[in-house]
């Protein structure tokens, strides 16, 4: 049987939510994966040390017998110097969300001054604290991600010792500005390797494939497979799997986030092996992360192996993306 093994995988976009819900997804990303940066966007949102602290231990209580490195973001908004030197060595980066471009984003930033954000900014590069950026502005939802890129080229001109990381890009002219500006980097999501809007609302209106930023065109879909297959330097997996319960995806007003935490890694080796580049799958889901983030996770091996595995119908009553469906990778076992 073909089998791939993969050290110490790293998911730097994740969603583990609070409650039951993390009870639920955290011990699933603990499993296969040796940590995740873990994003803010609670209600309210992780914005104080006593906040971070305390939900890190939530999330610890949550996977008492597996090594899971808990990567901690705070919640972007104008910080003084004074408070970002104090939380410096508690996070790993901070998170910046437009205000209300997507879930649970209602106290994110409503303009882009950047005079106000500088104090911010600044201590966040002499710090060394990546920032890390949900880039759509509220343009045409096509449109969003495009638009943004403007305000990418500001900050990273204004703060070029500010590492900068696109979150889950999704087009062609995100992959654009990572040769463009050195401080410039990216995550990029399992499904977004597979998905174009086609996929969402080309037929049946599928809600378990509708995330923000919405998937886009097929040339946006072979741009960012042309990066991640080669494991671009700058780039790096992110998940970005953002659990919603069953009612919330399966309702008029859908929620956006797809959950494919405990299948990413299967669903990564199939991408990497159909363009038979299996051998850059290592450097994209770890060691670039390791480089750009400056961590050292703990040891963990996960051994997948190619055979059909029917992904499960739900977790728990949250339903993952390809739920029911047969995919050509499994896990064969973790040490
Ligand atoms: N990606 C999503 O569609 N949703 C995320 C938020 C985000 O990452 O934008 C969520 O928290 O549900
Ligand atoms: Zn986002
Ligand atoms: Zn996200």
């Amino acid at each position: 049987m073909k089998t791939h093994t993969l050290l110490m995988p790293l998911d730097m976009h994740l969603h583990l939510r609070d409650g039951v819900m993390l009870e639920n997804v955290a011990p699933l990303s603990a499993y296969s994966f040796s940590g995740g940066l873990v994003m803010p966007n609670l209600v309210p949102p992780v914005d104080s040390l006593e906040s971070l602290k305390a939900y890190k231990e939530r999330i610890m209580a949550t996977i008492p017998n597996d090594f899971f490195e808990p990567y901690m973001t705070l919640f972007y908004k104008n910080y003084d110097r004074k408070f970002l030197t104090g939380i410096a060595e508690h996070i790993t980066a901070i998170k910046l969300y437009p205000a209300g471009i997507t879930t649970n984003s209602e106290g994110g930033v409503s303009s882009f001054d950047i005079e106000e954000m500088r104090e911010t900014l600044e201590a966040m590069s002499d710090l060394g604290i990546p920032l890390c950026v949900h880039g759509e502005t509220d343009g045409f939802v096509m449109d969003r991600e495009a638009e943004f890129m403007s305000v990418y080229e500001l900050l990273a001109k204004n703060f070029p010792n500010l590492k900068i990381i696109m979150e889950h890009i999704t087009t062609k002219a995100a992959v654009d500005m990572l040769d463009k500006y050195k401080n410039l980097y990216a995550t990029i999501t399992v499904h977004h390797l597979l998905l174009t809007l086609d996929d969402v609302i080309g037929g049946m209106m599928m809600p378990h494939n509708f995330c923000k930023p919405i998937a886009k065109r097929p040339e946006d879909l072979d741009a960012l497979l042309s990066v991640a297959l080669e494991a671009h330097p700058k780039v790096m997996f992110g998940s970005d799997s953002a659990p919603h319960s069953r009612e919330k995806k399966e309702s008029a007003g859908c929620a956006a986030g797809i959950f494919t935490a405990p299948i990413a890694l299967q669903l990564l080796c199939e991408i990497f092996e159909q363009y038979n580049k299996l051998e850059n799958l290592q450097a994209f889901v770890s060691d670039n992360a390791q480089n750009i983030y400056g961590i050292c996770p703990e040891f963990k091996e996960v051994i997948l192996e190619k055979r059909p595995f029917l992904v499960p119908k739900d977790y728990n009553g949250v339903v993952p993306m390809y739920s029911d469906k047969i995919i050509n990778w499994a896990i064969q076992s973790i040490e």
